[in-house]
């Protein structure tokens, strides 16, 4: 994977780090502190015209960078209170020396130093947070966010935890969020991404290079991180990979095609249906370019990823629960060619996982991919501690499989420890078949040969693109497939189409 720093997502600590980093190389915390408190006093200051701002400062530096924006916006004329109630002793020294240098007034930190402003800065608690929010500060950001004003917060929306993402009893609701040298996984994770309005990202002078230090491993999923495969001007359907997909029976057709024609439209050169007589007869009254092979029962299966020379192959849309989907799913590891579970072939192996992960290992040439909602997450792996992010690691490790938690903010998570988040992505996604969609495109973007975290942050990525794309209420599954060239065209140059 491409290693492009500005995709990088630092927690709380690992920011931290950089801070000290950047210090060491020569940087004063007050210069950064100072550059934060710019950002968003300057961020404020292009919004709109003067008007009085009220600055929540709290007890860390988050309230420094506070005093920072007050200090700056008073200087540019804008009429500014600001609110803290605390000793301005107990401050940590950059954010003392700036409560010092504030000369303006100060109000006691309560829902009546709301009165009169027309904008909040919130800096009452950012990369600090470290238990939940009561009190008197849940008190004030409960009357912030149903003030109806517009808010601006420093680093992160107070209350939402940098880390994960949770609200922490309560938090700021946000219309605007500046973030410093990187975001945090807090922006992009539910809620905090909810809570963080539009979100930008400044720099304050921390050198980049202090993330190789760092060891960065998670990081915001976006087209930097990946490329499509080119197109070979001599290249024939063989050559861009053979995708073969598990169909469900007489009834439960519809899944699999999805998949398929999924697969086929991200640029596999063959896809095949495969399935019981039955099946592929209903199948055939609906497909064109996607070709159908009978195979009933695990040989089967096997012997038509080798006649087919198959690179990937999809199993788990509505193929049912049980013997005979876990039979199909250890052929097709078995096979060693890529493979995409999803749906009830997770939840076939909700009483098994052991031997699910057991088949997975005995080949670890080849990528394998989980693809689970968290409701299969759960029967499959149990109950995991800590945020999507930990959870999807944990998973990942325990199964040796690429494993995709998705949702609102799906997470893809490498068994080596390397994770994306993505927010690319649309509500309109949460409809009956997306998810099948999904574990086509990776597995069509496997067999064109892309390696397992790639082809997979690559299809979530485009599938969120496909949503995006369809750009107005009433997408269906259906839908999806067809969106998919364009959102391709999009990152492609036209060079390489
Ligand atoms: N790391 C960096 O590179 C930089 C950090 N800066 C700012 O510094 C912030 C981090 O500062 P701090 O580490 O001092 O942390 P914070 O300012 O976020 O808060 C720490 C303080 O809040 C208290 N606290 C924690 N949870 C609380 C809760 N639920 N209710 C009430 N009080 C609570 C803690 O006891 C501590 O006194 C960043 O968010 C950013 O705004 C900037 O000044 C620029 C540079
Ligand atoms: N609120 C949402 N915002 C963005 N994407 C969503 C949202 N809800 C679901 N999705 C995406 O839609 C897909 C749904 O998959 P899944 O739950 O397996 O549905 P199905 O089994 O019906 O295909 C996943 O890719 C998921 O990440
Ligand atoms: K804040």
């Amino acid at each position: 994977m491409a290693d492009f720093e500005g995709t990088a997502l630092l927690t709380p600590s690992e920011m931290a780090r950089a801070d000290e980093l950047a210090i060491g190389q020569g940087r004063t915390g007050l210069a950064l502190m100072e550059a934060a408190g710019k950002a968003v006093a300057d961020a404020v200051r292009l919004n709109a015209a003067p008007q009085p701002v009220v600055v929540l400062c709290g007890q860390g530096n988050n309230g420094g960078d506070g005093f920072v924006v007050a200090r700056r916006l008073a200087a540019a004329g804008w009429p500014v209170h600001v609110a803290f109630s605390g000793h301005i002793d107990a401050l940590p020294p950059d954010a003392r020396t700036n409560a010092e240098a504030w000369t303006g007034e100060t109000l006691p930190l309560s829902p009546d130093a709301l009165a009169g402003c027309a904008i909040v800065v919130d800096a009452l608690l950012g990369a600090g947070l470290s238990r939940d929010v009561s009190g008197d500060m849940a008190r004030v950001i409960d009357a912030v966010n149903r003030s109806g004003r517009p808010v601006f917060a420093i680093d992160i929306p107070s209350g939402v935890d940098g880390a994960t993402g949770a609200v922490r009893g309560i938090a700021i609701k946000a219309d605007r969020t500046i973030t410093f040298f990187r975001k945090k996984p807090g922006h992009l994770l539910l809620p905090g991404r909810g809570q963080s309005g539009r979100l930008s990202v400044v720099d304050i002078g921390i050198p980049g290079a202090v993330l190789e230090t760092i060891g960065v491993t998670l990081r915001q999923n976006t087209p930097e991180l990946w490329s499509l495969p080119p197109l070979d001007a001599g290249g024939h359907k063989y050559g861009r990979g053979a995708v073969m997909v598990v169909s469900g029976g007489l009834l439960n057709t519809g899944a699999a095609r999805l998949s398929a024609r999924a697969a086929l439209r991200i640029g596999a050169g063959l896809v095949t249906l495969v399935g019981s007589r039955d099946a592929l007869q209903v199948h055939a009254a609906q497909v064109t370019a996607i070709m159908l092979r009978e195979a009933a029962g695990p040989e089967a299966l096997a012997e038509a990823i080798a006649a087919g020379k198959i690179d990937a192959a999809v199993i788990g849309p509505a193929a049912s629960v049980g013997e005979t989907t876990r039979e199909a799913s250890l052929a097709i590891l078995a096979s060693g060619v890529a493979a995409v579970l999803d749906a009830d072939a997770l939840t076939s192996f909700a009483h098994t996982p052991d031997t699910l992960f057991a088949a997975i290992a005995r080949r670890p040439d080849r990528p394998v991919v989980l693809t689970p909602h968290g409701g299969e997450f759960a029967r499959l792996f149990g109950r995991i501690e800590g945020s999507k992010v930990d959870q999807a690691r944990v998973a990942a490790e325990r199964s040796g499989a690429i494993v995709v938690l998705k949702g609102g903010d799906t997470v893809v998570a490498a068994p080596d420890g390397r994770a994306v988040i993505n927010a690319h992505a649309s509500p309109l996604l949460a409809t009956a078949g997306s998810g099948d969609v999904l574990a086509g495109m990776i597995a069509g973007l496997l067999a064109r040969g892309m390696t397992g975290l790639e082809a997979t942050c690559a299809a979530v990525w485009l599938h969120g693109d496909a949503a995006l794309r369809h750009g107005r209420p009433g997408l269906v599954s259906d839908d999806l497939p067809d969106l998919i060239a364009d959102a391709m065209a999009a990152i492609t140059p036209a060079s390489l189409r």
